[in-house]
């Protein structure tokens, strides 16, 4: 096994090509092995495995450095910079992150989950490194998903102007998590299939290998240079980027040849690979979208699993059954049609459907737009990817009261994919926006409830679901919903409890058996209920709100701030999560350390007095 001799990148320097080839298979093997027992990013990093063994070889982190966008594609990454013997933990309670962090590892660059990033923190790196007569090299590794985020093409922008030595490397496969879109990939489908650029490539490459490495690497270099000079339309000649490729990128000693060619070169540099995502595992091969992200599976006999029905899947449901109804629906997701249960919706109505690729802030205006000219648009966005429209919420959409749904998925605390993932800021950021409503529905009948009614109502509101399974809704149901009012789901004689969203199960829990807790589906943050509000603080309820969102600035802030506005002043306890980031690990238990389940909660109910049973 030549990964047994591999602890640290400075250990690929002495393999043969032979071993490094070797060291490829093992690399997979071990990913397959890990991703098959806890879950993970299984096809983006078998992808990767050729780039990333090609850059350790000639790169020399730490001190150079290298950038992952997204960095979900670096399990090699992760293998080969002394985390081999803690892989096996990846994503799991207390073990390393699915994706790079700065705080795990000197040769982790930067701390993402979020698409994009890459390329202006390698811009920021790079000027620092010669602001301050440093010399290390930067690289900046981007997927051709990642490149449809504005952030991205916007550093494009500023690094051909601004030309600081940066190498960049578009990891090209032609997949986000859905099959990729846009132009610019549309553009490299036609590049790469031209036939003279992959006749040339293959029979260039075998004559002159014959005669010389040297006069082949001479000629590579100047059949790139043509290449660049005849394509002058290719986008990266008018960004002012040398653009070398596209090249095969599971070619590994084609990668480090190139790589050692190009490593040197001044100014900045994108090097295009081809890869196929799941590279090396037949049916991640076959169904990238499936085993992106699969959880886990016998790896002698991987099988897709269903993850039962979710709330993405009753909000698909409920939205592929009311644009029958309602010719002016028109959904759009960017890049996350799998994630947000839209498979069902595109196929069934692709003429009102729209997938912008991984850009959330032009998503929320074009959907701005459709609502000037009488569409009433359908926004289904994770809770954590929707702080990318802030501005375009309420730039664009709320100060004209425009009618955009924001179908906000994965809100609150989600799990394996950690800190850059959980949904915990959204009811902060939305409900200090004019306009703006915010509603989070307890079951699918009360989703499609909501969503019915929000299409009537207009203006921009918010829908917040968990990631979480939820009992399917019988088709064609679409109950009424009087919008603004909590539901009384238990009475209770001397304390309520106000659950706002996926709390609610907790809150049923902590008042059981229990007649003197009452529950109250507080379903609508805004506008809030100030009515029922004002009635059980009259009577004199000890109350207690819950959410699985920051503290600060949610629910049970929006209900202090209306108990402060009516004069009132209850027993109140506000439980939510703290003022700390929540990295991966299981949901149940963050929610308990946070201080938001049902034990949490008839504890605060203890401290206010009431005689409950505080062990759940
Ligand atoms: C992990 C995650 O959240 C991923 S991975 C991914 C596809 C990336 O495609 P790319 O071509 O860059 O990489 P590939 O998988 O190797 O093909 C998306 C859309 N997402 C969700 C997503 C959505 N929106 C934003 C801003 N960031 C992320 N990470
Ligand atoms: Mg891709």
């Amino acid at each position: 096994m030549i990964l047994q001799k591999v602890n640290q990148p400075q250990d690929l320097k002495t393999l043969t090509q032979e071993e490094l080839l070797q060291l490829a298979q093992e690399l997979r093997s071990e990913i397959i092995r890990v991703c098959a027992q806890n879950g993970g990013h299984l096809a983006s990093s078998l992808g990767a495995v050729e780039l990333i063994v090609a850059l350790h070889r000639v790169f020399d982190s730490p001190r150079d450095r290298l950038l992952f966008d997204v960095g979900h594609q670096a399990y090699a990454h992760k293998i080969l910079t002394g985390r081999k013997e803690v892989f096996h933990t990846i994503r799991q309670e207390g073990g390393i992150s699915g994706f790079t962090k700065v705080s795990e590892s000197e040769h982790d660059a930067i701390t993402v989950g979020h698409a994009s990033t890459s390329l202006a923190n390698a811009l920021g790196m790079a000027i620092a490194r010669d602001t301050l007569g440093e010399n290390y090299h930067v690289v900046g590794i981007i997927g051709d998903g990642a490149l449809t985020g504005g952030m991205a093409l916007a550093a494009l922008n500023v690094i051909g102007e601004r030309k600081p030595r940066l190498l960049m490397i578009l990891n090209d496969n032609e997949m986000s998590i859905s099959e990729n879109v846009g132009a610019l990939n549309r553009y490299f489908k036609e590049y790469q299939t031209k036939k003279w650029v992959q006749d040339t490539q293959k029979w260039g490459k075998q004559v002159l290998e014959g005669i010389s490495p040297r006069l082949f690497s001479l000629v590579d270099r100047a059949k790139e240079a043509a290449k660049l000079m005849l394509h002058q339309e290719n986008p990266f000649y008018a960004w002012g980027i040398r653009y070398v490729g596209p090249v095969d990128g599971h070619d590994l000693p084609g990668l480090i040849h190139i790589l050692e060619q190009i490593k040197e070169l001044d100014g900045p540099t994108l090097l295009h690979i081809v890869t196929q995502k799941g590279k090396g595992y037949g049916v991640a091969e076959e169904d990238p979208i499936y085993w992106h992200g699969p959880p886990g599976f016998n790896p002698q006999k991987p099988e897709k699993v269903s993850k039962g029905y979710s709330w993405s899947a009753a909000f698909g449901d409920a939205v592929t059954e009311l644009a029958h109804k309602e010719p002016r629906l028109f959904v759009i997701t960017p890049a996350m049609r799998e994630g947000s249960g839209l498979v069902k919706y595109s196929q069934t109505h692709p003429e009102r459907y729209l997938d912008t690729g991984i850009c959330e802030d032009v998503a929320a205006t074009v959907a701005a737009g459709m609502a000037l000219r009488g569409l009433k648009p359908v926004l289904a966005i994770y809770s954590t990817f929707m702080q990318r429209a802030y501005d375009q919420i309420i730039h664009d959409i709320a100060i004209e009261n425009l009618s955009v749904v924001f179908a906000v998925d994965r809100a609150g605390i989600v799990g394996g994919d950690g800190a850059t993932h959980n949904g915990v800021f959204d009811i902060a950021y939305l409900r200090t926006v004019p306009n703006v409503q915010i509603a989070a529905p307890k079951d699918a009948l009360e989703l499609r409830a909501m969503l019915k009614k929000a299409l009537e109502l207009g203006g921009p509101i918010a829908i917040r679901y968990a990631r979480d399974n939820v009992e399917k809704a019988p088709e064609g149901v679409w109950p009424e919903i009087e919008w603004g009012r909590w539901e009384v789901l238990k009475e209770g004689s001397k304390a309520y409890i106000l659950a706002f969203g996926k709390t609610l199960k907790y809150a049923l829990e902590a008042a059981q058996d229990h007649p003197e807790i009452g529950v109250i589906n507080a379903r609508f943050l805004k506008p809030l209920d100030k009515g029922m509000l004002e009635a059980l603080a009259l009577e004199g309820y000890k109350l207690v709100t819950t959410e699985d969102h920051q503290k600060m600035g949610g629910f049970g802030s929006a209900v202090l701030e209306a108990l402060n506005e009516l004069g009132l002043k209850p027993d109140i306890r506000v439980l939510g999560l703290p003022d700390v980031f929540f990295d991966h690990g299981s949901i149940p238990r963050m929610h308990r350390e946070a201080g938001i389940d049902a034990a949490a909660i008839r504890a605060a109910l203890a401290g206010m007095g009431l005689e409950v049973k505080t062990a759940t």
